[in-house]
C-alpha cells in the first residue's frame, strides 16, 4: 500500500497514538525489522520490532524519525537527539501544539520537518492525518511523509499553520467527542428506561451504521437527517431539541474552541 517505506523508522515514544500508527503500518506491510522504538519502559510493542530505552550512538542510514512522546518531553528529547550521530531524512512530529518553528529551533539545522496530526482510528485505517510543513522542508520529504500517512486513512495538508490547533481540535480530538456522544446516547436512553447494556449496544450500532451510511450515501448529512425525519413524526420532535437555538452547534463550537485554545496555550508555554 506504500510504494516506498522509509529505509528505517525510528519512533520516539509509542503510546496510545504512535502505537496505533505503527500497528496500521505493520498491518499494511511495513517490515518490523526496519523499525526501532525508543520508550523508557522498554516494553515490547510488536513482534520483530526493536525496542530500546536509550538513544543509540548513531541513527541507521535512511532513518525517518517520529516524535511520538508528549509535547512537554520535547525539550529533553531534542537535547538527547542532538548527541546522536547521523541526521534523519525527516522528522515527523505528532506533538499537539508544538509549532514548526519550535521544532526547527531545537532540531538540527536544515532538517526536514513535517507536523502530522493523526487520530486514533488510524489503527483501523480510518483515521485522519492533517499535515503541515514549512518552506524549508524538501519536496521529497514532504511526499514521503504524505505517502507514509496514506494507509492510515484520510491525509490532508493544512496550508496555514495558524489553523493547525483548530484542525487538531476537530480531527485529532474528535474521536473522543464521538466516543462521548455514543456514551451519552446510551445513557440518555437508559435514563428514560431502557436496560443500560441494551441501550449502550443500540447506541453504538446506531452510530456505526449512521457514520458508514454518511460516508457511502453520497448525500450530505443534512439530507440524510431529513430522510429519517418524517414530517410530523418522532425524529423531527427530537431534532427540534438539538436544533433549538443551534444548541448542538453552539456546544460543539465551545468544545472545539476550548481544545484549540489549549493547543495555543501549550505552544506559548513551550
Ligand atoms: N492520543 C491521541 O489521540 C493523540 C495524541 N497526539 C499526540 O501524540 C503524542 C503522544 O500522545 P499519547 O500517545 O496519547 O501519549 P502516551 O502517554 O500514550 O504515549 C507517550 C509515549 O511516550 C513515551 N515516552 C515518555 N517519555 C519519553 C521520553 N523521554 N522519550 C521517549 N519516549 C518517551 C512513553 O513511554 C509512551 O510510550 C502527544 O504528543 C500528543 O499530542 C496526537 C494526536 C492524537
Ligand atoms: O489531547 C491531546 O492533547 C492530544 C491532541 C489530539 C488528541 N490528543
Amino acid at each position: 500500500m506504500v510504494d516506498a517505506w522509509p529505509q528505517h523508522l525510528f519512533m520516539v515514544g509509542c503510546g496510545n497514538m504512535a502505537g496505533q500508527m505503527l500497528s496500521r503500518w505493520l498491518a499494511c506491510g511495513l517490515d518490523p525489522a526496519s523499525v526501532t522504538v525508543l520508550r523508557p519502559s522498554g516494553k515490547p510493542v510488536a513482534p520483530g520490532v526493536e525496542v530500546i530505552t536509550h538513544f543509540p550512538a548513531r541513527f541507521p542510514d535512511g532513518t525517518a524519525l517520529i516524535l511520538g512522546m508528549k509535547p512537554h518531553q520535547f525539550e529533553n528529547v531534542a537535547a538527547e537527539l542532538a548527541k546522536v550521530a547521523g541526521t534523519p531524512t525527516m522528522f515527523i512530529s505528532i506533538l499537539a501544539g508544538t509549532t514548526a518553528a519550535q521544532l526547527r529551533a531545537a532540531l538540527p539545522e536544515g532538517a526536514n520537518i513535517v507536523r502530522v496530526m493523526p487520530n486514533t482510528p488510524v489503527g483501523v485505517g480510518q483515521g485522519v492525518c492533517a499535515l503541515y510543513t514549512d518552506e524549508l522542508t524538501e519536496l521529497a520529504a514532504r511526499s514521503a511523509a504524505e505517502a507514509l500517512m496514506r494507509p492510515l486513512g484520510l491525509a490532508e495538508w493544512i496550508a496555514d499553520e495558524a489553523q493547525f490547533n483548530l484542525v487538531t481540535a476537530l480531527s485529532g480530538c474528535g474521536p473522543a467527542y464521538l466516543f462521548r456522544f455514543i456514551d451519552a446516547l446510551g445513557i440518555a436512553a437508559a435514563r428514560l428506561g431502557l436496560p443500560e447494556d441494551q441501550a449502550a449496544r443500540l447506541a453504538l450500532a446506531t452510530v456505526r451504521g449512521a457514520s458508514t451510511l454518511a460516508v457511502e450515501a453520497g448525500e450530505s448529512p443534512g439530507i440524510l437527517a431529513d430522510r429519517v425525519a418524517s414530517p410530523g413524526g418522532m425524529t423531527r420532535e427530537g431534532m427540534n431539541v438539538l436544533d433549538a437555538g443551534e444548541s448542538l452547534i453552539a456546544l460543539l463550537t465551545e468544545t472545539l474552541r476550548a481544545a484549540r485554545d489549549r493547543g495555543e496555550e501549550m505552544a506559548r508555554k513551550a
